[in-house]
């Protein structure tokens, strides 16, 4: 019977859904059949799934293009379509006027928009479509899954194309085929697999075998394996070879007949059909899966086909089974609970695919043009309702149960496979023990030569901690012997102040003297003997330093031959950052007890210096009185009062430094003898510090022996301060450091040495000394920073010389004069009033009265301008001197901060 298109629409109609749906009992009813399974189930994963639509548009055919169809499918990406849909908008024109609404002649567009698991194109090819369908089902099927994929459509939709293909083009069913076999080749390892396939047809409602020649063959329902085909022979086969010629030999049975629509129509439903048997080659287990490749036969209109006679017949039988599985669909995605599998065999055939234990893929066919418009509207509306059907799969296992001799067979397998996986594991252990006296630690060395690396580290840093406690007694040592060289030089200098103190004077400065020379004498031999036990354990330690020495020498030379130089690098800098920062603490602890001795000394010497000078301006002012200074005595004054100004204290930039007498060598460790202990002298201070070595200066002791008189005054000694400090003299800092040790004893030696007998040269020295920088830049050490100058202060002017050279470079003292700054001619001025005071004082008391009158005149003139020049000079110093202020401070002995040395 061939339907019309009313029929068809009467079949599929929303009505007649709902007419089913009223009957059914809903989707949470639905009992899926358990006639699908082909076995009984022992084991059932079961899930529920839907079946996966998809759509595919072919190319327009010929007739198509010829005739100019319009396309009624816009696919609009691979998993939306559009069935019918709008055109461009074309003016209606009525009575010549464009009309706002549309043609109403024309019929109006469906604009169906359709959603699928996927939409292949018109220029899809059969590849794309195998890769997006059913490929991904043959993992499912050899899981235990049966599997179904079936193409509907009309007439000449490309069903057939997209099933079987063409030679040079294969469809689905060759491509999965030859897909199942790559997977069963690849598991092969672990499951055994048995493959038959049967190939049928139904035509005219008759079943036949496309693979053997036999008559029509009866469906039947089997309890446990469902609807099976009486007498349908399954073919084994070995290789996908086989399988694809039987699937040709198939294609070549079916019937085919061309009719209007398509040149090679399909009269038939063909239905593939691969058994396919997996055991579990460890388990035993047994799955029976079946993979079915269904080609429909088109639904097709009488009209458009113009079939009469046998193909009138055909396409009648086609559209019944058409109409059966269109209602099997219904119901199925509506809920329904009867299904009408048994109104075509047909559905009968396709129990299991569509409500069954299945994973289905349903492939409608359609054609792009408006001649196929209602075939088309009509398959997408019957795949759409195909979406909402559900399979639920379970898996096909068949028993486990095995016969005991196969169980018994399998002990004995897995026995040889034990037994030989023994062999292999016993000979991988002979090969990897010889290897693990060798080195089996993953970083590739052996537990020995680890041990090892660790007792020469041990060693190493055994000798090392003897080196460090070495070192740290020499320094001591040697510390202690600078400090006691230090104390040496001081207690000789004191000497030789009381000697030139106390060389012509009376008895009880003798006395005096005697007592303190001995204390000193004393003193000098207890430091003595101090160097001299010092010296004893210097010996000791450093012969001690010397043999670890050798010890550390031996060992680098063992710890080189074992190559292990590179790995104890680490210990080595470690080591060796100890012994420097030990070095380091003991060069700051000796640099600072050398600073507070020196400081000590400092303090001491000013304030022999202030008595001295007060005393001696006590007895000049008195002997003045009684006018005994001789011109001599008072041009010694003067000088003493010059050197007190500071200005003859200048360390040279280019006088020697850093000898072995120089206090400089007292301040530093000597640090590099340690590190080569066997090829150095051990360090001790040279004994330059020797009773009879002419040390110590002897400039102020010298001018302390002279006795002055006069009366010191407050004001008096602040001026000689401030005149003290008014000098400014700089020098560069290694010069710095050696003016620090004892400046006031030392530096007068070495750079202007001043005695009683040359006092009067002291200024010539300097200007010579000055004139010998200027004349010989060459003895300029490039090293000489450009603060190396020195500079007497504004207010004095006399002599400016810069390290450097430039356009300071230049001498404006007179070097006849000697160079007085005003305070100082202002003392001396205030002095000379003094004597004149004093004199005319004495004259007037016992000598000539006529010259009193004078005096006592001279006397008032005199004491109004020392008072004015005082506070002149003393505002002058406020308002213009830089040390001003320092000199202000409650402690006048503070050593200045910078680099200005004020003596
Ligand atoms: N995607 C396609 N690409 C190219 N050609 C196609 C495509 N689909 C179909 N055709 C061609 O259209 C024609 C009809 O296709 P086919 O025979 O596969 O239709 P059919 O749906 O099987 O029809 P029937 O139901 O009558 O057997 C064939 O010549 C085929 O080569």
């Amino acid at each position: 019977m061939v339907m019309n298109k009313r029929d068809l629409d009467k079949a599929f109609s929303p009505n007649k859904i709902k007419r089913f749906g009223k009957h059914g009992s809903g989707v949470n009813q639905f009992k899926p059949s358990t006639s699908g399974s082909t076995s009984k189930n022992l084991h059932s994963d079961e899930s529920s799934t839907s079946i996966k639509v998809i759509v595919r548009v072919r190319p327009p055919n010929e007739r198509e293009q010829q005739d100019n169809y319009r396309t009624v499918v816009k696919v609009v990406d691979d998993k939306m379509m559009i069935f019918d849909p709008k055109e461009e908008e074309n003016p209606f024109f009525y009575h010549g006027v464009a009309q706002k609404g549309r043609d109403l002649l024309k019929k109006q567009n469906k604009e169906l928009q359709f959603m699928f698991d996927h939409v292949f194109n018109m220029h899809c090819s059969n590849d794309e479509v195998f890769e997006g369908t059913t490929k991904e089902i043959i993992f499912d099927l050899l899981e235990g899954y049966n599997c179904s994929v079936f193409a509907y459509g009309a007439t000449g939709a490309g069903k057939t194309h997209t099933m079987l293909g063409k030679e040079n083009d294969p469809g689905i069913t060759y491509r999965t085929m030859a897909e199942l076999f790559c997977q069963i080749e690849s598991q092969s390892e672990l499951r055994d697999f048995n493959l038959g396939v049967t190939y049928l047809e139904i035509y005219n409602e008759n079943v036949q075998d496309l693979l053997h020649k036999t008559g029509p063959l009866a469906l039947r329902e089997d309890g446990r394996a469902g609807v099976v085909v009486a007498n349908l022979k399954i073919i084994t086969i070995k290789s996908a070879e086989e399988l694809l010629s039987l699937l040709a030999q198939g294609n070549r049975n079916r019937t085919q007949h061309p009719t209007d629509s398509n040149a090679e129509s399909s009269r038939s439903h063909a239905v593939f059909q691969v058994y396919v048997n997996i055991t579990n080659k460890l388990d035993g287990q047994v799955k029976q899966v079946k993979l079915s490749m269904i080609d429909l036969a088109g639904s097709e209109r009488a009209s458009a086909t113009g079939c009469k006679g046998a193909r009138f017949k055909e396409g009648a039988n086609i559209n019944k089974s058409l109409l059966a599985l269109g209602n099997c669909i219904n119901n199925l995605a509506e809920g329904v609970k009867h299904i009408p599998y048994r109104d075509s065999k047909l559905t009968r055939l396709l129990k299991d695919s569509l409500g069954g234990n299945c994973r289905t893929v349903m492939i409608a066919n359609i054609g792009p043009s408006s001649l196929s418009y209602e075939d088309t509207y009509n398959t997408l509306r019957y795949a759409n309702r195909a979406k909402k059907i559900k399979t639920h799969m379970k898996k096909n296992i068949i028993s486990c149960e095995m016969h005991v001799t196969g169980y018994i067979k399998l002990v004995e397998e897995q026995k040889k496979e034990i037994n030989l996986l023994k062999q292999k594991l016993l000979t991988m252990e002979s090969r990897t023990i010889p290897r693990n006296n060798i080195s089996p630690d993953s970083d590739g060395q052996s537990e020995e030569n680890k041990k090892e690396l660790r007792d020469m580290r041990d060693r190493l840093s055994e000798i090392f901690e003897k080196r460090r406690v070495l070192n740290d007694k020499v320094l001591s040592l040697q510390s202690t012997d600078k400090i006691l060289c230090c104390r040496i030089q001081y207690k000789i200098a004191a000497d030789k102040r009381l000697q030139n103190l106390t060389t012509s004077f009376n008895s009880l400065v003798e006395n005096q003297n005697a007592s303190g020379k001995s204390r000193v004498n004393k003193s000098l031999l207890h430091f003595r003997r101090q160097r001299d036990v010092v010296k004893l354990q210097m010996q000791q330690v450093w012969n001690e330093l010397c043999d670890v020495e050798g010890d550390i020498t031996t060992l680098n030379v063992e710890i080189k031959s074992k190559s292990m130089t590179e790995k104890l690098s680490d210990t080595y800098a470690s080591h060796k950052s100890t012994l420097d920062n030990l070095r380091l603490q003991h060069q700051y602890d000796h640099a600072r007890k050398v600073c507070s001795l020196q400081q000590c000394e400092m303090e001491s010497l000013d304030t022999i210096a202030r008595t001295m000078s007060g005393t001696l301006q006590t007895y000049y002012t008195m002997m003045c009185g009684y006018g005994t200074v001789t011109d001599k005595m008072d041009m010694e004054f003067r000088q003493l009062v010059k050197s007190l100004e500071g200005v003859r204290n200048i360390k040279w930039a280019d006088a020697d430094i850093g000898t072995s007498q120089d206090s400089y060598s007292l301040t530093c460790l000597s640090i590099d003898e340690l590190n080569d202990p066997i090829n150095n002298e051990m360090p001790i201070h040279s004994s330059f510090l020797d009773e009879d070595s002419p040390i110590t200066p002897s400039a102020q002791n010298n001018i302390a022996n002279k006795t002055f008189d006069g009366t010191p005054s407050v004001d008096r000694e602040s001026e000689v301060k401030a005149e003290i400090h008014n000098s400014t003299v700089t020098i560069d800092e290694s010069e710095l450091i050696s003016d620090n040790v004892d400046n006031k004893m030392i530096e007068p030696i070495r750079t202007l040495e001043i005695n009683v007998n040359d006092l009067n040269n002291t200024f010539k020295l300097m200007e010579n000394k000055a004139k010998k920088r200027l004349n010989d830049k060459t003895t300029i050490s490039g090293k000489t920073p450009v603060k190396q100058f020195k500079k007497i202060s504004p207010k004095t002017k006399t002599l400016t010389i810069n390290g450097i050279g430039g356009k300071e470079n230049k001498i404006t003292s007179k070097p006849a004069i000697p160079m007085m700054s005003a305070k100082s001619v202002a003392i001396l001025n205030k002095l000379k009033t003094d004597r004149s005071k004093f004199s005319s004082h004495i004259s007037s008391a016992s000598f000539d009265s006529t010259g009193s009158s004078n005096n006592s005149s001279n006397i008032n003139n005199s004491d109004s301008t020392l008072k004015a020049m005082k506070s002149k000079e003393r505002r002058g110093l406020m308002t213009t001197h830089p040390y001003q202020k320092s000199i202000t401070k409650p402690k006048i002995n503070t050593v200045p901060q910078s680099s200005r040395v004020p003596w």
